[in-house]
């Protein structure tokens, strides 16, 4: 019975809480040896966590009961784990550049996998030197891509972190269907240069289709109806919906339903990056991704690093009572790495009912934030240290930046890392802050008033991922860790981490709102108005002022 592992695990946390994080530290001194694991260059260090051998153990016994090996085994063997939609979910394959096959009903899909990324790399490669052009015959200076959600904070993620390796055209991406966004991308760029990659899994989504027509219409009035076949490519599994949008089919990059929007960055959604940064090393991104489902695979639990990342995030969640987690890579270059994880993380596992659609019994997946350290120091790390909530943060860092001119502030950086989950563990009690105050040369009265507002907690959980440096490698085994991360938290909690039905809502209601902010008057059922009243009147009193600003004559 799972509730027993439930049980014995929440009786186990009552034996730890009293010794808490110090006193395991105290108590043990090479808890950094016991509790820190590597595959490679990487290590994950759990050691600031309130773990100790025993709960391990019962959280693999957990993972055990929850038949976490037998699910591994259903997703790498392509069988339909996503069941809402009755698909696969092997986004693994993508990055199997061994060719080995990987079976989707009884067909090996690696064929048409390679085939894909070799059109890609010919079409990278042709951007890339400048063979192909635009409609007037100019190299191309500027991609735009054009997608949201997974089919942007992937590719937008990874062409940041991978900067330092980029040797292309500049990248540049347009999400956001706020008329913003793409009028302020577009302004300094030049339509004779500019190549458009509009990416959307469906072709429907609204956003996408709205700044793809604009973009459209930009390239048109500039250059010529006729341009827009030279200026235009897309990625889609929607093919005959390219088709209408009037993608010719040579520049159109398919990939397969059994590829899910947030896991999609290893598919052709990843062409921006080939662009950037060249075909040899995307697939060494898909390489280091691959090294991770080899990992994930073969290691023993006690070895496993998703395994790992994924009970104690379980251990945080449900044992503990967390319900947060905080991201926070020490890396400029990964400023959209908390965002790209908070797409994998609360879309997969942001979720109410169980795979057989009863109520879940547990928690499931936490509120997923972050910043890149240093900058959320000197933000909201006082209420991380201080605040009354417990949030277990998760630290990346690198040994090696990429500015070998500018080492002193790497170490600057490192020191700066290793010192927060320090803070976070060890705190500072009151004997000390007065102490401290006292030594400072505080008066008495002072150093009584300020004391209490000086003192640390102290024993607050966090991770700690390190690798050497971060190259394409790195990157894809670090996404591919944490895309496994999720797989194990959600099949502890039997939720299907695959579908995304929770976005669908809004998205109805927005088509809904729109004949309204047009100036429509909204159709209402027997009885009952179509939208409450504050939804009424938000929308009424927006479009007076839309209406307002619309007819208001240019100065
Ligand atoms: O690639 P598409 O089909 O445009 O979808 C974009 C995103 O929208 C979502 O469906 C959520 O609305 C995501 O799951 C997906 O990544």
């Amino acid at each position: 019975m799972t509730a027993d592992h439930w049980q014995r695990l929440r009786d186990h946390a009552e034996t730890l809480k009293p010794i808490g994080l110090r006193g395991l530290f105290s108590a043990e001194n090479n808890r950094f040896e016991r509790f820190s694991v590597s595959l490679d260059d990487l290590t994950l260090d759990l050691s600031k966590t309130l773990i100790t051998e025993e709960t391990l153990g019962l959280l693999f016994a957990l993972a055990d009961n929850c038949q976490l090996m037998a699910r591994r085994a259903a997703m790498f063997q392509g069988a339909p784990i996503n069941t809402t939609e009755d698909r696969a979910a092997l986004h693994v394959a993508l990055r199997n550049l061994s060719g080995a096959p990987m079976y989707l009903g009884g067909a090996d899909v690696m064929p048409e996998v390679l085939t894909t990324l070799a059109r890609m790399s010919a079409f990278s490669a042709a951007i890339r030197s400048g063979s192909l052009t635009g409609h007037r015959g100019a190299r191309f200076t500027d991609v735009v891509n054009i997608g949201i959600g997974g089919s942007d904070l992937g590719p937008a993620m990874v062409t940041a972190a991978l900067a330092p390796y980029a040797d292309g055209p500049r990248l540049h991406f347009v999400s956001n269907v706020d008329g913003a966004h793409i009028a302020d991308t577009l302004k300094p760029l030049d339509p004779a240069t500019t190549l458009f990659i509009v990416a959307s899994k469906t072709f429907t989504t609204t956003e996408t289709m709205t700044n793809a027509a604009t973009a459209r219409r930009w390239i048109a009035g500039a250059l010529g109806e006729e341009a827009v076949g030279s200026h235009f490519a897309a990625v889609s599994t929607a093919l005959d919906k390219v088709a209408e949008f009037g993608i010719d089919k040579t520049r159109v990059f398919g990939f397969w339903d059994w590829v899910g929007g947030r896991y999609s960055v290893w598919s052709a959604i990843g062409l921006p990056v080939m662009i950037a940064i060249g075909a040899e090393r995307f697939e060494a991104f898909l390489g280091g991704a691959h090294a991770m489902d080899l990992h994930f695979q073969q290691a023993p639990m006690a070895r496993n690093l998703p395994v790992l990342l994924g009970l104690a995030g379980v251990w945080h969640r449900n044992v503990l009572g967390y319900g947060a987690r905080a991201i926070l890579p020490y890396d400029q270059r990964l400023a959209r790495l908390p965002a790209y994880l908070q797409q994998l993380d609360m879309e997969s596992n942001g979720k109410r009912v169980s795979r057989d659609g009863t109520a879940v019994t547990e928690a499931t997946g936490p509120l997923v934030w972050g910043e890149p350290g240093t900058n959320g120091q000197h933000a909201f790390f006082q209420l991380l240290h201080q605040g009354t909530d417990v949030i277990p943060c998760e630290f990346i860092i690198a040994a090696e930046g990429h500015e070998p001119d500018l080492a002193h502030h790497h170490r600057q950086l490192v020191a700066s890392c290793l010192a927060q989950s320090e803070a976070l563990l060890r705190g500072r009690d009151l004997a000390e802050a007065r102490r401290q105050l006292t030594a400072e040369g505080h008066p008495a009265d002072v150093v009584e008033k300020l004391a209490p507002h000086k003192v640390f907690p102290g024993n607050r959980p966090s991770i700690t991922l390190v690798h050497d440096k971060t190259t394409p490698y790195a990157l894809g085994r670090l996404i591919a860790l944490y895309e496994h991360r999720v797989f194990v938290e959600g099949t502890i909690w039997n939720i299907n981490s695959f579908d995304q039905w929770g976005v669908e809502l809004g998205k109805e209601l927005a088509c809904a709102l729109l004949p309204l902010l047009a100036g429509q008057t909204p159709e209402t059922g027997p009885g009952e108005p179509v939208h409450d009243s504050s939804t009424l009147g938000l929308a009424r009193r927006l479009c007076r002022a839309m209406r307002e600003e619309s007819t208001t004559p240019e100065t």
